[in-house]
């Protein structure tokens, strides 16, 4: 077959042209993002000869190998791990394959909308994965043999629009061998000791030998310790050996959070070397919420998509849990029921919920940041995972309408008026529009705190649990969260004073109760409104109002349940209304009331999120009452 010629994916173009000129400072991480991926070759081939053991059969042990070759100007990295063939070269070497590379272009969207410029930094903080060799190579070639394959192929670009890729016969054996020709100013990753510098500073961790071939020397040097780091004494470990080893196994570019490492030994035995990020991933909230802990198997990767290891409600975990009481040869179906697994994912969960609570109580501002990031994800474990619900809610932190910070319930509970039986909670789309809800304005009146819940979660886990420290969860937009037995600030006579309804205020509420008969499902006085004159609520037992929006929305749910209209006695604007239905006798209150009762109604629909029946109507009626009163 002859060369092939074929044009980059246009945003992998794009991305080579910002690469290539990057003025980037810390080009040297092109050699460990090469090493990474050699070293995940190797891992994925040593997977594959479970079940294949004729891939591995009589060859060399898996290594990776460097060799600056000062004459030529270029610099080769090799491994023997599972190799390429001709497709896996155009799929993975001409598209952007890797999350951390759509994360970079995803970043560099925003970074031009932000302040056009911020490219460079980007680089670093994502990692451009093998695209980076072309920061400091103006031509790389690509020799790969798949392990089983008779044929190898050769892929080859000067990052300028395409790559072409013919079939090789000098490819290695089984593996692959990366060849950078180094542009002129960059010849500094021939010398030897540089290269061991680098491989030192990112790729120590590397659980594969990373052997420097240096020239005129017979025998290559080892340049890493090459065995896995979460089997070495932690007090061997630096800071920074754990941050390479996160970037490289979780392909993220944060620095984490929190790291977890543990060795267990005992009727099981495995050991963790676990990582919380500080950034989010880009997958957090995707639907198929996988996880990414992978799994090895006494030090053998098996897999970093095995639902059976962590619950998806810690999700945002990364690094890897090494099983030595684990078949190596165990089958994904296996692993789903393996009962290893099961005990293995209710001990690490606790040891992450143990660390998240150290954190909590001894790092109270850190721990307020990770809950910001992960809080949303933390409280799907609320109704999935009954056995650690009491220390969920532990960890759960709030907005509420006191302060602007984070609190957590026994706060909460701490603050509680006295004659208060519940704790009170609104959920919405977001805290600040919450704070403007009307419905509270009677709770901020008493002085009663109030949780604001603005993840979509929330709706979900509140009903779950119902209860929480002994108080049921009540929601300020429902019926029978009863303010009265609450002692408040106001005064005996004040309060009297407040439950006095003006005159003609029973026949109004008949009248509006007639007018507004199909469209609501009851009218009354409320006891939560202080300033606005209306509100919807929820009948006691109906569905919340933002959960059916919610549920609306992602069209899992096509009715729409009538609401109870909550009018406010004290406001101008019903008392004058009362005033005129009274006087009016009733019915004969008129068309104007009417047209009145119907822009209430709307107007509490609007303050609530909810859309207008009829906008149309709406808008007429508002220009009639203005035009009357302007008249
Ligand atoms: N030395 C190698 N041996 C085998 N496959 C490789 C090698 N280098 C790269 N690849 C393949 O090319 C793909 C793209 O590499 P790139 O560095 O751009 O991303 P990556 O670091 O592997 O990221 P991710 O693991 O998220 O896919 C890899 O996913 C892998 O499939």
């Amino acid at each position: 077959m002859s060369e092939e010629k074929l044009a980059f994916q246009a945003e992998v173009s794009r991305l080579l042209e910002i690469v290539a000129g990057a003025l980037y400072s810390n080009k040297e991480i092109f050699l460990r993002e090469l090493i990474s991926n050699a070293s995940d070759a190797c891992d994925r081939l040593r997977y594959a000869a479970l079940t294949q053991p004729e891939l591995t059969a009589g060859s060399d042990p898996l290594a990776i190998e460097i060799h600056p070759d000062s004459a030529a100007g270029s610099l080769k990295i090799s491994d023997n791990g599972i190799g390429m063939n001709h497709d896996d070269l155009v799929a993975n070497l001409g598209t952007i394959a890797r999350s951390g590379t759509a994360a970079f272009m995803a970043g560099l969207e925003q970074a031009k909308k932000e302040n056009g410029q911020g490219a460079v930094n980007l680089i670093g903080q994502f990692g451009v994965g093998f695209y980076s060799s072309f920061m400091v190579a103006d031509r790389v070639v690509v020799e790969s043999r798949k392990a089983g394959d008779a044929q190898g192929w050769r892929w080859e670009s000067d990052g300028k629009g395409g790559f072409t890729v013919a079939e090789s016969d000098v490819s290695p054996e089984r593996g692959t061998t990366i060849t950078l020709h180094l542009k002129d100013e960059e010849k500094e990753y021939l010398d030897p000791l540089r290269l061991e510098r680098i491989v030192r500073a990112y790729s120590d961790h590397i659980a594969v030998p990373i052997h420097l071939r240096e020239p005129g020397k017979e025998e290559p040097r080892q340049l890493n310790s090459a065995s896995a780091l979460w089997t070495r004494p932690k007090s061997e470990i630096t800071d920074d050996q754990y941050r390479e080893f996160y970037h490289h196994t979780a392909h993220a570019f944060d620095d984490p959070w929190m790291k977890l490492h543990f060795q267990v030994e005992g009727l099981l035995s495995y050991a963790g070397l676990l990582f919380i990020p500080s950034q989010p991933p880009m997958d957090l909230f995707h639907p198929e919420r996988r996880q990414h802990v992978k799994l090895y198997v006494k030090r053998v990767f098996i897999t970093d998509d095995n639902e059976a290891l962590l619950p998806p409600y810690l999700r945002f975990l990364r690094g890897i849990i090494d099983c030595e009481d684990l078949p190596l040869n165990i089958s994904r179906e296996m692993l789903q029921h393996s009962p290893v697994l099961s005990k293995i994912r209710g001990s690490v969960t606790k040891r992450v919920l143990d660390a998240l609570e150290e954190k909590a109580e001894k790092e109270p501002d850190s721990y307020s940041s990770f809950w910001e990031t992960f809080g949303g994800v933390l409280k799907e474990g609320l109704y999935e995972d009954h056995a650690n619900r009491e220390r969920l809610l532990n960890l759960a932190r709030f907005r509420s309408t006191q302060g602007d910070g984070w609190t957590s319930l026994a706060e909460v509970k701490a603050r509680m008026k006295e004659g208060q039986k519940a704790f009170y909670f609104i959920t919405g789309d977001s805290v600040e529009t919450l704070r403007q809800s009307p419905q509270l304005e009677g709770f901020a009146a008493k002085d009663v705190e109030v949780l604001l819940m603005a993840d979509p979660v929330d709706e979900f886990w509140v009903t779950a649990v119902g209860e929480v420290l002994g108080l049921p969860l009540k929601s300020v937009t429902r019926g029978g969260a009863d303010l009265s037995g609450i002692a408040g600030e106001e005064k005996e006579n004040e309060a009297d004073e407040k439950s006095a309804t003006p005159e003609g205020f029973d026949a109004l509420l008949a009248f509006l109760k007639l007018t507004l008969k199909d469209a609501v499902k009851d009218v009354r006085a409320s006891e939560r409104l202080e300033s606005s004159a209306v509100c919807l609520v929820a009948d006691e037992g109906d569905m919340d109002m933002h959960l059916e929006r919610l549920l609306r929305q992602h069209k899992q749910l096509d009715q729409v349940s009538k609401r109870i209209l909550e009018i406010n006695a004290k406001h101008p604007v019903i008392e004058r209304l009362a005033a005129r239905v009274a006087s009016d006798s009733g019915e004969g209150a008129g068309a104007a009331v009417e047209e009145a009762a119907w822009l209430l109604l709307d107007q509490a629909r609007i303050l609530e999120g909810e859309s207008l029946p009829d906008p149309a109507k709406f808008a007429r009626r508002l220009s009639d009452a203005l035009a009357r009163g302007l008249a």
